[in-house]
This record gives C-alpha cells, structure tokens and sequence, in this order.
C-alpha cells in the first residue's frame, strides 16, 4: 500500500535523511524512534508533501505522492493526516469549529471564513467528539482545555478528513504520562476499528513497544532497524540511539508508576 524508495532530504550540506527504503503493506501501527535530529519530523513531513523530499519517490496505491501538485497534492494531503507535538490548534476558537477545520480543503473559503458550515459535518464533528469522550468540551475554546484534551481534538480535527493514513509528529511529547496513554489508547482504537494506518514519531521506547506492530529505527537520516517490538533488545536501542553501556532505558520512559496508577473514577474525573 505505501512504499518509500531511496527518498533523500538534503538541508544545504546536511542530509537529514538519507535513501531510505521501506514498504507498509496493510493498516499497521508503525513507531519511527530515534534521537532529536535523526530525520524522523523530516520524513513525515515528506510523506504529507508539508517538505518536499530531494530525490526518491513514495508510491502510495501504485501513485508516486512526492510528484502531485496543485490540487491533486491538497486531494493526497486530506488523505494523510498529520497530527503534531504542539496540537496546532486555533488556540481562540472553539473546539467544534477547530474539528471542522479538519475540512478546509474540502469547502470554500466562504463556508471556513464565516464558519457556516453544513448541519451534517456539524453532526460528525459531534459524533467524532462524542467517541473520542470529549463532546461536553465542544463549545470550550480550544486554549481552555488540558493538553492531552488539545490533543484528542487534534485527532478529532484528523478524522474529520476521513484519512487512510495518519502520520503522528511526537504526539505525547508534550503530555504527562495519564494523558500520553489517552491519547496513544486513542490513536490505536483508530487504527484497529477504522483499519487506518497510522505512523507515529516516538520518543520512549516504551511506548513504541506498547502500541506499534513494527518499529523503523533511524540514525543519522538512515534506517538502522526495521522489525517487530520484541526484537527491540537493550542492545538493538543503543545501536539506534547512538548510546554506550551507560545507555539508561528507563530514563526514556513515560511509563505510569505502578503506586500511581489512580482509579478509573479519578482517571474519569480528569480527562472529562
Ligand atoms: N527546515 C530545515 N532546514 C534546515 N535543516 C533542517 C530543517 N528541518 C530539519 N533540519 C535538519 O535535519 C535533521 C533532521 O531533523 P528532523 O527534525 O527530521 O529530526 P528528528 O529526528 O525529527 O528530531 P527531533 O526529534 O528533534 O524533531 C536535523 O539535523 C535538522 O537540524
């Protein structure tokens, strides 16, 4: 379904990614690891043509996305959804109207500017709200919720565009870990229920463990790793992290101590 072939980035002299090769076949969970500046943001950003890529090419359904333009490049970018670190959110506005954002390529300037937007994708911003547990929060602007809630409207804006793929830019980075685990639950209900790909850019190893079928490792702009969580050994991390024996795994964790794991009533009571 997606095939990435020796696609290359180069920043002046600096080659950010360099000739990556690897094929996605079905609806998988994908984490792409690796320490700040190895290429992982560049390569979603390839993806989602928000970067255009120095050489190479991404077949996605045997089309070549990195040669669209115009409007059949906006037609690609509603169907890959890109959800970022900072939630990218209209901080003012409410979360209703930033859901329906997610539908800018696909209604005129009219309809966006004077927020007139049709009944029905008013009701599927609600519905979409509504499964995510965050449709009491409609009406709230968008800056006056909890950053793990930004996020699920995030998503929320996402699937109103009703992706195939959704490519995922460090999306718990900002988050605690109560809030990480909503959002990454919220993310793999997604992928498993709507058979959505989704390829998320992951800081903690653990995280990539927990939620991905399959793990790209990168260093230095190129792929080191390409395999299942389990073969993820202490070792194999070091390698892809560039680390020595003093490498530390805990100390990429956002794990949740077991002592602090609280109740499903408290947990409940904070992400409503
Ligand atoms: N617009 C740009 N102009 C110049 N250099 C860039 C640009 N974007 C990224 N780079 C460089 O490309 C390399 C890869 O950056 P990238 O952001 O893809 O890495 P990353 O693995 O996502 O890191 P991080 O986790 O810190 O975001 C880095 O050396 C970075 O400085």
């Amino acid at each position: 379904m997606l095939r990435v072939q020796n696609v290359t980035k180069i920043f002046g002299n600096r080659t950010a990614v360099d000739q990556i090769n690897f094929r996605i076949d079905g609806p998988a969970f994908v984490g792409i690891i690796g320490r700040s500046g190895a290429g992982k943001s560049t390569v979603l950003r390839m993806m989602n043509r928000l970067t255009d890529a120095s050489s190479g090419a991404i077949e996605v359904d045997g089309q070549n996305i990195l040669a669209l333009q115009g409007a059949q490049r906006r037609e690609w970018q509603s169907q890959c959804a890109m959800i970022f670190q900072q939630f990218n959110l209209v901080p003012r506005l409410d979360v209703a109207s930033n859901v329906l954002h997610g539908l800018l390529n696909r209604r005129s300037t009219l309809t966006t500017f004077f927020n007139l937007w049709p009944r029905s994708d008013i009701l599927r911003a609600l519905e979409i709200l509504d499964r995510l547990g965050i449709a009491e929060q409609a009406p709230k602007r968008a800056e006056a919720l909890s950053g793990g809630q930004q996020q699920r409207v995030a998503i929320a804006r996402a699937l109103m565009q009703d992706p195939k793929i959704i490519l995922a830019d460090e999306p718990i980075a900002s988050l605690d870990p109560m809030n990480a685990q909503v959002v990454m639950d919220t993310l793999k209900r997604i992928n498993t229920e709507d058979g959505r790909m989704v390829i998320a850019n992951l800081h903690t190893l653990d995280t990539a463990r927990r939620y991905c079928d399959r793990v790209i490792g990168m260093r230095d702009g190129r792929i080191v790793f390409d395999g299942v969580p389990s073969q993820l050994s202490t070792g194999v991390a070091r390698d892809i992290y560039g680390a020595d024996e003093s490498f530390n795994e805990a100390a990429t964790s956002t794990s949740i101590p077991q002592d602090h794991i609280p109740d499903q009533a408290y947990a409940d009571q904070m992400m409503a």
